[in-house]
């Protein structure tokens, strides 16, 4: 398969994943202890990694859900310190349809397409058989798959046959993921409001498709979720469909492998609401497009929602063909930006305000939560997983996070994070704002009209990277640590009396993190 390793144990990329798991295996048994780790993960099995995804097979459902709730950040976080590409796990648990099954059923499909990863454990390909949601994929592999509840504020459908089995046509609907606890601010208020609007119509349809895009990690999915249940509060029967675009893909091949699209096409066409996520996965699928083209169109002409998401907009998707582009386009489209400072503040807070109750004696000071604020800005994804990190850490310990510790600890991804970030970049952008050269941040000039913005360079630096006040120094022509602190305080207080200043500062730091 083009881009994909053999999963005949002959390629680097192959011992490359077992060296990396057997790192993170290392770390776990460490962290969870022998006992915990060898009930948890004694019989867990490695399937492959590849499109951003590490697959295990797990023996039952219980222990899928089981290690999901309990280990599933930490397990995405050490992932990600040996590969920062990984951008989920997908659990598949074991049952009359074994994962290596399904996963090579996928590859029927995918056998033309190019793709980066490797497959370990003789399973050829592990896509196709997710619902992302924080990072983590929950997959039933055998019949009787998860089930909506009647209590449960998610609505799943089963396609029946129509996917060679009882493979749910939906993902549930994850509950924690709600327009309530969606911190908004200015890089995801237009899509929330798109969001909000979509879930509030009650039939109506303002926008088909919404269409949702931006990096990994901001929120797409959970807005989504929102969306979903929202609809579902207003009228439970609606019939809600969320799934991603590898899961649709999957249900597809099965239904090819079973003869039996004429029910797939049925189920699929008679849902009020489509939810399709990371839709750039079906990018040089062709019969998986197709099919999607086909179903895309019937529910936009019996005025369906359908509300899809991306990790680029429309006209940049790649491997789809022009005129389903150009139908993806047709409604709304909004993207999500990277995220400022403020909001991940404040969606640090709000993360730290639910789980801190479930670990008492635990307690993050407001340095600790600046730091991960200011280190940790690639998605939020990563920023949970960092959190969550630290608070099993201290419960470990015992004893209050430092700032010290917490760099410590999160050196592998903090450092992934500052590739982005330099001092550099910081006064490269901030003599570009105020018309300087850039030898004057490190020059001994000291007029009002150079030595602001220069402390406002050291500023951005403080908060938007790991540097510590002496590096800083160091990086503006040799300069005290103290004339750091005191230029990072004067800022600080200027900010809050100089709403220009502040303004600036605020275009400067969006300059930085887009760039
Ligand atoms: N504005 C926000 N407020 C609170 N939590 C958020 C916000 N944005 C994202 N999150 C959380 O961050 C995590 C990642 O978000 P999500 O899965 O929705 O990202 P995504 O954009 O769909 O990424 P991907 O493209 O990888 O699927 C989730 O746990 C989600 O709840």
């Amino acid at each position: 398969m083009p881009g994909f390793d053999a999963a005949d144990g002959q390629s680097d990329g192959q011992s490359g994943v077992a060296a990396q798991w057997a790192a993170v295996q290392a770390k776990l048994r460490g962290n969870l202890g022998e006992a915990r780790f060898k009930s948890w993960f004694g019989q867990v099995q490695l399937i492959g990694v590849g499109d951003g995804a590490v697959s295990y097979a797990v023996p039952t459902s219980f222990a899928r859900d089981y290690i999901q709730r309990e280990f599933g950040d930490h397990l995405l976080a050490l992932w990600r310190q040996e590969d920062p590409s990984v951008r989920r796990i997908t659990l598949i648990a074991e049952g009359t349809a074994t994962a290596a099954e399904a996963a090579r059923a996928l590859a029927a499909d995918a056998a033309a397409t190019p793709s980066a990863g490797s497959a370990v454990n003789g399973a050829s390909r592990n896509d196709g058989l997710n619902g992302p949601a924080a990072g983590l994929d929950a997959v039933s592999a055998q019949p009787g798959a998860p089930r909506a509840a009647a209590s449960n504020p998610f609505q799943t459908m089963d396609a029946g046959s129509a996917t060679g089995g009882d493979v749910p046509l939906g993902t549930p609907l994850l509950p924690h993921l709600t327009f309530d606890n969606f911190v908004v601010g200015k890089s995801n208020q237009l899509a929330y409001a798109a969001a909000r609007r979509v879930a509030e119509a009650d039939g109506a349809v303002p926008f088909n498709p919404l269409y949702l895009y931006g990096p990994v990690g901001l929120g797409k999915t959970h807005l989504m979720h929102a969306i979903g249940a929202e609809i579902l509060r207003r009228d439970p029967g609606k019939r809600v469909v969320y799934l991603s675009a590898e899961r649709f893909m999957y249900h597809f091949v099965n239904a090819l492998r079973h003869k039996d699209t004429v029910a797939f096409k049925h189920a699929y066409r008679s849902v009020d609401v489509l939810m399709v996520d990371d839709v750039q996965f079906i990018g040089g699928k062709d019969s998986t497009q197709e099919e999607f083209f086909h179903t895309f169109n019937a529910l936009v002409d019996h005025n369906r929602q359908i509300i899809i998401s991306a990790d680029r907009s429309p006209s940049d998707l790649e491997g789809i063909e022009e005129r389903i582009r150009s139908r993806l386009g047709h409604g709304l489209a909004c993207d999500i930006l990277p995220t400022d400072y403020e909001l991940r503040l404040g969606i640090l807070h709000a993360k730290a305000e639910t789980m801190l109750p479930n670990h008492p004696g635990v307690q993050l000071s407001d340095d600790v939560i600046n730091f991960l604020a200011s280190s940790i800005s690639s998605s939020i994804r990563e920023l949970e997983g960092a959190l969550t990190t630290l608070i099993a850490h201290a419960e470990l310990i015992g004893r209050p996070m430092t700032v010290e510790h917490a760099q410590d600890i999160l050196r592998h991804l903090v450092r992934a994070n500052e590739k982005r970030i330099t001092i550099d970049d910081i006064q490269r952008k901030v003599a570009d704002y105020y018309n300087l050269r850039l030898v004057d941040m490190s020059s001994p000039r000291r007029s009002r009209s150079v030595a602001r913005p220069r402390q406002v360079a050291m500023y951005l630096c403080k908060h938007l990277t790991t540097r510590s006040l002496p590096e800083i120094g160091r990086k503006f022509g040799g300069r005290d640590h103290t004339t750091v602190l005191h230029g990072v305080n004067k800022i600080e207080q200027l900010r809050a009396e100089d709403k220009a200043l502040d303004e600036d500062i605020g275009l400067i730091r969006r300059a930085i993190e887009e760039q």
